[in-house]
């Protein structure tokens, strides 16, 4: 019979190669239908052929250099970006920042701020969490109920969902990426588990019986496959700190965006709602660990459950069906078993993370207070509550570590010796009991090598068969073990995970709670007084001038608690250029009046009208305590503007000497080493200076309204008065808050607080009226009457210490009977 023709198409037999045909010759008799319908010649073909390509080049040429150009110019802008350590804010509130990368290049990141229709749509799983998850409590509170005890329940799936929403906001986002890559490698390294353990069995098979190739290429095969493995292993890491990394990333700058915004969440979350105290530790270390356990579920609990699935299904085919049975029935009792057993690790865990949080809190206090501490010489104190901190913490910590370890050991003698003792005995089936398993084993090997059933085997080959087998098993087997005991570790992980999503949640919920006033009446009955849920005054932020009209001035507690009423009603106005001093004694609620028009404290009733704008144009606050920002000397002057600011203001470094000048502090850029000397500067300047340098902030800024709060206390008189003058020279309407009476020469008018028996009135005057002076007259004739009473006084005092004297010492006498009978005695002998 002739050879046949290589040349000629062997005619195609499976289903893919003839669509593949019938789908090529349709292609080519639809070119050939085209080519004669064209009625173009060949020539002008090529002609616009040619003129295709010539365009194609020029357009991606050009392309090609301008996309250069922009990058060249990215990288120029990047360099002096990032020396000055800044980054540029675009219109949306997009922050474009440049962080050095390679070889001196740089590297454009742009962040996006969390849009608000993003807020409003999680506000709503954050703060209304379905009825099934039991975190409905008092509607009144706005959050959910925190008494909701973390652990394996509805409302950790619901809280856990809710971040997650966060971490992955799309299906086409970085994160959801990293996640397909990570299962993708997980699955492959079931894949390589179960590759691994057949050919150890075959090595294993080879090896009894003697077969010397099969048995070398099968040992180069399992090195291969070694490598892989342990590639696999690291890279399965390596994405898991990605994911970690991103998870992080995303839920930090949203619990950002949500915490230091307008709203200013950072005062009011830990002065007027008390949700959470401690944020700094929910932020740094709560969230650390909750995206760190987020990311390692992926692996502890997917890959075993892969594993699980996988294994067992290969099984199925080695063992048969009584196997598998035998198997999973042993998993569930025991998981059920140890599930029962276990401690509430995730309460346990959300406790420490509290007490964790106070310990360091304590610490930073101390940090933070150091100079007045150590004045006080309060050492010893501070110490007493540092160990107490530390006491609770250990207490928690090791009742944690107790319940831990009990469980611990039950946990591995289940896991480790009961399973594997179950383990062997169920791969001995097919050895003792080969007719359970015979069906199942005909299967597998028709499938392996295409034959309906083996040949009949001599007893070397039957013996290497059963090694194949039995070492394929256990390998299996192993696996199995170890990942039904990665599932059972990992079981712990989720109820630890559950602690720390619940302390997450908790943060984001009572932000969210923060940022949209959330503080509801409760029904059928009135809120407390002065509540956050009895807020009815409004803030009205586009008025030239400062003006409140029957506010009251109320001390806010946390809610839900009412506040403290200091002035009942309060009522009066500030205009441009009508300055104002508020005065009277301390804790009448001075201050209080600069927090309620800054939007610090709620305006409970009536209404308060400022400026709109906080800085120049609008109006600045000025607090008691001088607050100085991380940064260089310039930053001191000009914040809160940054130095790119500072470039858009179009404002110069000689200008900032020229306010340090009339701030009296035109001394310190040259004794300081220049405008770019970084220090604690908090520890460099001095009382007076640090309040000078308020007032150069105030002049750098020329706001149209400013509050002082007692911001020239601790500046000589001299200079005080000079400040005033040229603050008022640049044309800012100074509200002064000060108990010097001194001041007023600076000013218009004065609002006196605290008056009246029970200091709640107050008083509205301009100065050098006819009757504010007669106010000052009639307050000099009260303390002239109350210092003609003096000596009257001093009479009664010393007429009730003669009293009293009389009084101890007939006390005294009847205290001491014994003693002139003695005398008495003596006198008589
Ligand atoms: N964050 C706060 N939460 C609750 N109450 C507060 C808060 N801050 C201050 N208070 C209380 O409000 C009252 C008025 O405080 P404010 O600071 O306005 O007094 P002041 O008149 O400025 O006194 P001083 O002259 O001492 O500065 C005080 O009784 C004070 O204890």
């Amino acid at each position: 019979m002739a050879a046949q023709s290589t040349l000629r198409h062997p005619q195609p037999t499976d289903r893919f190669s003839r669509l593949f045909d019938r789908l090529y010759e349709k292609l080519i008799t639809s070119v050939d239908s085209w080519q004669h319908r064209s009625p173009r010649s060949k020539r002008t073909t090529r002609l616009i052929a040619a003129l295709a390509l010539t365009l194609t080049i020029i357009t991606t040429s050009y392309g090609g250099y301008r996309y250069r150009r922009r990058k060249r110019k990215e990288r120029e802008e990047g360099r002096t970006l990032v020396r000055m350590n800044s980054s540029k804010k675009l219109d949306d509130g997009t922050r474009v920042i440049y962080v050095p990368y390679k070889d001196g290049q740089t590297r454009r990141v742009t962040i996006h701020p969390t849009k608000a229709t993003t807020f409003d749509a999680h506000r709503r799983l954050f703060l209304n969490p379905p009825v099934q998850t039991g975190m409905v409590r008092d509607p009144s509170l706005g959050v959910p109920s925190s008494s909701i005890k973390p652990g394996m329940n509805l409302a950790f799936l619901h809280q856990y969902m809710s971040l997650m929403s966060i971490m992955v906001p799309r299906w086409r986002s970085k994160e959801s990426a990293l996640l397909v890559m990570l299962s993708v490698s997980l699955i492959a390294r079931t894949w390589l588990s179960i590759f691994t353990a057949k050919l150890e069995g075959r090595i294993n098979g080879d090896l009894v019986a003697a077969k010397g190739r099969p048995f070398l290429k099968s040992l180069c095969l399992f090195l291969g496959v070694g490598i892989l493995g342990a590639s696999e292993n690291h890279y399965i890491k390596y994405l898991q700190a990605k994911v970690s990394i991103a998870f992080r990333t995303r839920l930090t700058r949203y619990i950002h965006d949500l915490y230091v915004n307008p709203s200013m969440a950072y005062y009011k979350l830990h002065n007027l709602d008390g949700g959470v105290a401690h944020a700094d530790q929910y932020i740094t270390q709560d969230v650390t660990l909750f995206c760190d356990q987020a990311a390692s579920l992926f692996s502890s609990i997917g890959k075993p459950l892969v594993d699980l699935f996988v294994l067992n299904f290969q099984l199925y085919h080695s063992l048969g069906r009584f196997g598998v049975a035998a198997l999973l029935t042993n998993y569930f009792t025991t998981a059920t078993l140890l599930q029962n057993m276990a401690p509430p690790f995730g309460r346990l865990k959300a406790l420490e993370g509290l007490k964790e949080g106070q310990f360091r809190a304590l610490h930073s206090r101390l940090i933070a207070n150091a100079e007045e501490v150590a004045f006080y010489a309060g050492g010893p104190t501070e110490k007493v509550q540092l160990e107490r901190g530390f006491k609770e913490l250990r207490t928690v910590m090791q009742g944690l570590y107790k319940v831990r370890v009990a469980y611990n050991m039950l946990e591995d003698f289940v896991i480790k010796y009961c399973w594997s003792a179950s383990g062997y005995l169920i791969t001995s089936i097919p050895v003792f009991l080969p007719m359970i398993t015979q069906l199942a084993h005909d299967r597998t090997t028709a499938r392996d090598t295409g034959k309906a059933r083996l040949p009949p085997t001599t007893d070397d080959s039957s013996s290497s068969n059963r090694m194949t087998q039995f070492v394929t098993n256990k390998n299996i087997m192993l696996n199995l073990g170890d990942a039904g005991s990665r599932l059972m570790y990992s079981m712990k992980d989720l109820s630890e995970l559950a602690g720390y999503t619940s302390r997450v949640f908790t943060l984001v919920s009572t932000l969210h709670r923060v940022n949209a006033n959330a503080y509801y009446k409760p029904r059928n009955r009135y809120p407390e007084l002065y509540s956050l849920a009895d807020v009815d005054g409004t803030l009205a932020k586009s008025f030239d001038g400062v003006r409140l009209e029957n506010v009251p001035v109320v001390a806010p507690a946390l809610f839900p608690m009412g506040g403290e009423e200091l002035i009942e009603s309060l009522t009066f106005q500030v205009k441009a250029g009508d300055h104002v001093l508020i005065t009277g004694p301390n804790g009448a609620g001075k201050s209080a009046v600069a927090r309620i028009v800054a939007g610090l404290w709620p305006t409970f009733r009536g209404i308060t009208a400022r400026p709109r704008v906080t800085g120049e144009d609008g109006i600045m606050f000025i607090p008691q305590r001088p607050y100085l920002t991380v940064g260089t000397l310039r930053d001191q002057v000009i914040y809160p503007h940054t130095e790119m600011d500072m470039q858009q203001a179009d404002r110069r470094d000689a200008q900032l000497q020229i306010i340090l000048e009339q701030t009296r502090l035109g001394y310190l850029p040259e004794r300081e080493g220049g405008w770019d000397t970084k220090k604690t500067w908090k520890d460099v300047l001095s009382g007076g200076e640090k309040q000078r340098m308020q007032i150069a902030r105030l002049l750098y800024h020329e706001p149209r309204y400013a509050f002082i709060d007692e911001g020239t206390s601790a500046v000589s008189s001299d200079v005080e008065g000079l400040l005033y003058e040229t603050c008022k020279g640049v044309g800012i309407t100074l509200i002064t808050i000060s108990t010097r009476a001194s001041l007023k020469r600076y000013h218009d008018f004065t609002l006196t607080l605290g008056l009246g028996d029970d200091a709640s009135g107050y008083e509205f005057q301009r100065i050098g009226t006819q009757s504010e002076r007669e106010s000052v007259e009639a307050e000099v004739r009260e303390l002239r009457d109350r210092l003609a009473h003096v000596e009257e006084w001093k009479r009664r005092r010393d007429e009730i210490d003669e009293e009293l004297k009389q009084v101890w010492t007939v006390e005294k006498e009847e205290e001491a009977p014994e003693e002139p009978e003695s005398n008495a005695t003596e006198g008589q002998i």
